[in-house]
């Protein structure tokens, strides 16, 4: 579904990313992880074409984007749905407004089906309908994360970004979160790709993940063989130390 490779990324004679690699496969739910500051949210903006490819290639639904022109791209951009980090809601549209924008700017539905739709995804992930003529003042940080993912699922995407989903939130909001990305990837065939610090969507939510470190690659695979593998580096940062249930 996606392919990087060999992607090299300077800003200013820093290097961010060395000729990294790595490929998503349909229908995961993908972890791409590492330190603040090791060139995730770049990476991602990337892939989604908001940012400039320095060198290498990436290749998503089969289209490689180096190639694309510019009518080509705004096309295909349709098939992604994306969840920034400080993705902020619009605070002078109501909640279904904000999950209709996309909606309302790509597609030519008349008002009352966009409403309609709108509402069929705030069911989507959770929420009560009632919640659509609230304000995002008037919600609650757990809240605001679920109306921004009816906003990115408005177009019925097949693949979904989430910058790190669920930082802020507290723990129970953050594991209800967390399932309602496994239910969505069941119900809807998604591709899901997460950047995320959290070591319980690391464990219990991500297929398989890439670790970026000093701007290598320095480990893609599944928990179970980060684990196995044993090394210093991945188990710093998957924080095993911490995790009194690995008896560690
Ligand atoms: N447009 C830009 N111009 C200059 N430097 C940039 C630009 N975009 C990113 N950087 C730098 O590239 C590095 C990687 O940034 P990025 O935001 O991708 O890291 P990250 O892994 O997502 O970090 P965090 O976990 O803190 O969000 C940082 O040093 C950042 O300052």
């Amino acid at each position: 579904m996606i392919k990087v490779k060999n992607l090299s990324t300077s800003f200013n004679d820093k290097m961010v990313h060395d000729n990294i690699s790595l490929e998503i496969n349909k229908g995961e739910i993908y972890g791409i992880l590492g330190g603040s500051g090791s060139g995730k949210t770049t990476l991602l903006r990337q892939i989604i074409m908001l940012d400039k490819i320095q060198k290498g290639e990436i290749t998503i639904l089969e289209q490689n984007i180096n190639k694309l022109k510019i009518k080509q791209r705004e096309f295909i951009k349709r098939n992604w749905g994306v969840l920034f980090q400080f993705g902020a809601l619009f605070s002078s549209l109501n909640v279904v407004e904000n999950v209709g924008i996309m909606l309302k700017e790509y597609t030519k539905l008349p008002k009352d089906l966009i409403n309609d739709i709108a509402y069929t995804k705030l069911k989507m992930v959770g929420l009560d309908l009632k919640v659509g003529k609230l304000y995002p003042e008037e919600l609650s940080g757990g809240m605001k994360k679920r109306v921004a993912l009816a906003r990115a699922l408005a177009l019925d995407p097949q693949i979904l970004f989430l910058d790190e989903p669920t930082s802020g939130l507290d723990p129970a909001s953050a594991k209800a979160f967390d399932d309602l990305i496994l239910d969505l990837r069941e119900m809807l065939d998604l591709t899901v790709v997460i950047i995320t610090h959290e070591l319980n969507t690391i464990r219990n939510v991500l297929d398989r993940f890439s670790i970026i470190s000093n701007t290598k690659i320095a480990f893609s695979g599944t928990y179970e063989e980060a684990l196995n593998l044993n090394n210093d580096t991945i188990n710093k940062f998957l924080k095993l130390s911490k995790d009194k249930t690995l008896g560690k």
